[in-house]
């Protein structure tokens, strides 16, 4: 098993098992949904089967693009937005580290994230760290459409083409989108590149295990037949009875948010699952905040953040409960060492682990937290490979779609996002948009 759910830290809120019991039929029914296909959104199901159901031939291809990065350039700049760069970079980061870029074996490429914001400094820090180094772009985008990508990609093909010409560009430029739809799809054919395709029923969230998520990491070297042997491993655990650990996990976030805890922080230990974090927020919230309902969900990374945000966790306004990823074995390990002086007064640890260490802190702040009234659900993993986190993938996906549903909301549309967009393009001038521009120079004014 891949996760071990594990209740110790909801006994005091939660009546675990009985109120587990009680929800029991909703439950199997959200569930029964999801995988019947039955429910909202269910033209964006491809998710569901893709780790026993994918295209053999494109994955083969996936390879083979990745061994041609590899060969032919240094750095590797992915460019994509939300789901079309979280899972990647989350997957890099969990499997390799936050240093994947300095401690890359011989013949990895530097793997570097852009268009995922609208900073010119970033952009111009992009190409400066470029500098004279062979390089590829792989451009993410599954409706070919998205703005902050498309700047970056202007860019960086202006750079491309100006160091290789055309021709070269084209055997270092890899697109990742729609099979047919959109401006990327129609500017990858014009100009002859490799795509890759974002099928039609998986949403950009769930899309990591696709061509989004699997040519990145391929490049930097991960074993992609790990990651989906991992989640083929967890669609197998979770597609029996109606109460296993996803099911459960989906219930008790629900059963929180009707006692009245509106928010979940992903917590970690261990840095490399920053990304993992920032991954899941955009699983959770883009999934479940609408139709004004919803947890919020966050993450905090500890023990870094027990020094800032901690203060709130332990004993500010009571709205929130921690979804713990506890990882048992790191990826290496250092021991304390005594030394004569002993100075900072650490001597009563030589010989113990720094792991050790991590752990009495976890489960000191899983008590600390629980006294202050935050409840906590542990999810324990064994180790951070390409297996754990294909595995860790799916377990979100599914739990994620079935926790939807107990809520009542479709979990795989998104129509809020569009708001700030309208708005943005209107204030930029783009056709189409002039009526809502008149009307919102007006209230900038007003606001200003
Ligand atoms: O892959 P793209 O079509 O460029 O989309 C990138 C992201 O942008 C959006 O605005 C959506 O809300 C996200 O769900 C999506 O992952």
């Amino acid at each position: 098993m891949g996760i071990k759910l594990k209740l110790t830290g909801l006994r005091r809120f939660v009546r675990t098992e009985a109120e587990i019991a009680d929800y029991t039929a909703q439950v199997a029914a959200a569930q029964d949904t999801l995988v019947s296909g039955t429910g909202a959104g269910n033209d964006f199901l491809g998710w569901l089967n893709l780790p026993v159901d994918y295209d053999r031939d494109e994955f083969a291809r996936i390879k083979q693009a990745a061994k041609k990065i590899q060969q032919i350039c240094d750095v590797l700049i992915v460019i994509g937005i939300g789901g079309s760069y979280l899972g990647a970079r989350a997957a890099i980061e969990f499997v390799n580290g936050q240093f994947y870029n300095q401690v890359r074996p011989e013949g990895i490429p530097e793997v570097y994230f852009a268009g995922n914001n609208i900073s010119s400094s970033y952009l111009n820090d992009i190409i400066k760290m470029i500098g004279d180094r062979d390089f590829c772009i792989n451009i993410i985008s599954k409706s070919g459409t998205t703005t902050e990508p498309a700047i970056a990609f202007r860019e960086l093909k202006k750079l491309c083409e100006s160091k290789y010409g055309k021709e070269g560009a084209r055997e270092r430029i890899f697109a990742t989108t729609d099979k047919e739809r959109g401006a990327l799809k129609k500017l990858a054919d014009d100009e002859g590149y490799e795509t890759f395709i974002v099928p039609d029923d998986i949403g950009g969230r769930f899309s990591v295990l696709t061509p989004v998520g699997l040519l990145p990491m391929a490049a930097a070297g991960l074993d992609i037949d790990a990651v989906m042997a991992g989640a083929a491993a967890s669609r197998e655990e979770y597609s029996h009875g109606s109460l296993h650990d996803c099911a459960r996990y989906a219930a008790l976030r629900n059963l929180l948010l009707f006692k009245g805890k509106s928010m979940e922080i992903m917590v970690n230990y261990e840095p490399s699952l920053v990304m993992l974090g920032e991954w899941l927020k955009q699983l959770f919230d883009e999934s479940e905040g609408k139709d004004h309902k919803g947890l919020f969900v966050t993450s905090a990374n500890f023990s870094t953040d027990l020094h800032s945000i901690g203060q709130f966790i332990q004993d500010g306004s009571r709205i929130m409960f921690e979804t713990v990823l506890w990882v048992k074995e790191p990826r290496s390990e250092i021991t304390i060492e005594h030394t004569e002086e002993d100075i900072d007064g650490l001597n009563y640890l030589a010989g113990q682990t720094v792991q050790h260490v991590n752990q009495k802190a976890y489960e000191g702040t899983l008590i600390a937290h629980m006294d202050g009234g935050t409840p906590n659900i542990i999810l324990e993993i064994d180790r951070t490979d390409a297996w754990h986190f294909g595995y860790l993938v799916y377990f979100f996906e599914k739990a994620c779609g079935i926790s939807g549903y107990l809520l009542g909301v479709n979990p795989f549309n998104q129509p809020g996002v569009e708001d700030y967009k309208k708005n943005m393009f209107a204030l930029l001038g783009r056709s189409g948009f002039e009526e809502r521009r008149k009307y919102l120079e007006a209230r900038v004014k007003l606001e200003d």
